[in-house]
């Protein structure tokens, strides 16, 4: 049988879907000096409420890890949101093992080996499928990954990924997991106005990217590795699935 065409990398995405040279494209790269203080978010403070029973499944997309989450009492507000976003799934972009690359944003050029991101969608919409193309339609907030102690909050999920080594794979989470636990302690971010990161691509992001960093350990980051994806020399180990920073294009980053 005729084998799926291996993905194309990011340069190439462009040929499929001409939005990649858009207005607002996802990841940048955040200069902090050129970041704009904006008294506005930290007045009406970004409020994440998650419940600790949202979480349905962790899925191998033969792209990243996908915690799929039910919605169910997991909303977001406040901040550079109009309105309520509900979190939809959680995944990663990650780097080779045991590189510093591999976060998609970076910070005044430096990179993370992995970024994690949760992803909302407005509430003013019926579905995420109708929210996922519309300008206000999602909020994505990123997590930058750094290489340290273990994060206990994490383990519950990276333990899993072994169980889910090829695309499609699928296991049920059956233990109560609050997302939240992956936010680090400081609540201070950039936001600005962005697109998914991955084909389609659409210029539907609210980024809310923040500042500190959460420490994983070594082991949780070659974890991913446990997550398998096709290669041009076949199956390999799931790395690099991050789009380089792309042009800013005029566009306004604000800080808390
Ligand atoms: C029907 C719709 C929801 N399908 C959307 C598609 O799966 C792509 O979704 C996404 C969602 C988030 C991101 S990122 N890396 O910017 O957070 C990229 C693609
Ligand atoms: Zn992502």
């Amino acid at each position: 049988q005729v084998a799926s065409p291996v993905p194309q990398g990011p340069n190439k995405w462009h040929e499929q879907f001409p939005i990649a040279k858009g207005q607002r494209q996802s990841p940048i790269d955040i200069v902090t000096s050129n970041a704009k203080v904006d008294k506005a978010l930290s007045d009406n403070p970004l409020k994440v409420s998650y419940s600790n029973n949202c979480c349905q499944s962790v899925t191998n997309t033969g792209a990243s890890f996908q915690v799929v989450v039910d919605g169910a009492g997991t909303e977001i507000s406040g901040g550079p949101l109009d309105s309520t976003y509900k979190l939809v799934q959680f995944h990663a972009h990650w780097g080779p093992l045991g590189g510093d690359e591999g976060s998609e944003h970076t910070v005044d050029g430096v990179t993370y080996p992995a970024e994690l991101h949760l992803v909302h969608w407005n509430q003013k919409y019926k579905d995420v499928g109708e929210a996922v193309d519309k300008p206000d339609g999602l909020a994505v907030i990123g997590v930058f990954f750094s290489r340290g102690k273990e994060h206990a909050g994490f383990k519950p999920i990276s333990d899993l990924f072994a169980k889910v080594p090829r695309k499609a794979d699928k296991v049920d989470i059956s233990f109560n997991y609050d997302p939240a636990c992956l936010l680090p302690a400081r609540r201070d971010y950039w936001t600005y106005l962005g697109s998914l990161t991955t084909p389609p691509l659409f210029e539907s992001v609210t980024w809310i990217v923040m500042k500190d960093p959460v420490e994983v350990s070594a082991e949780q980051l070659a974890a991913l590795r446990n997550l398998l994806w096709e290669t041009p020399s076949g199956e390999g180990q799931m790395c690099n699935n991050y789009r380089p920073p792309q042009p800013l294009q005029g566009r306004l980053v604000r800080s808390t």
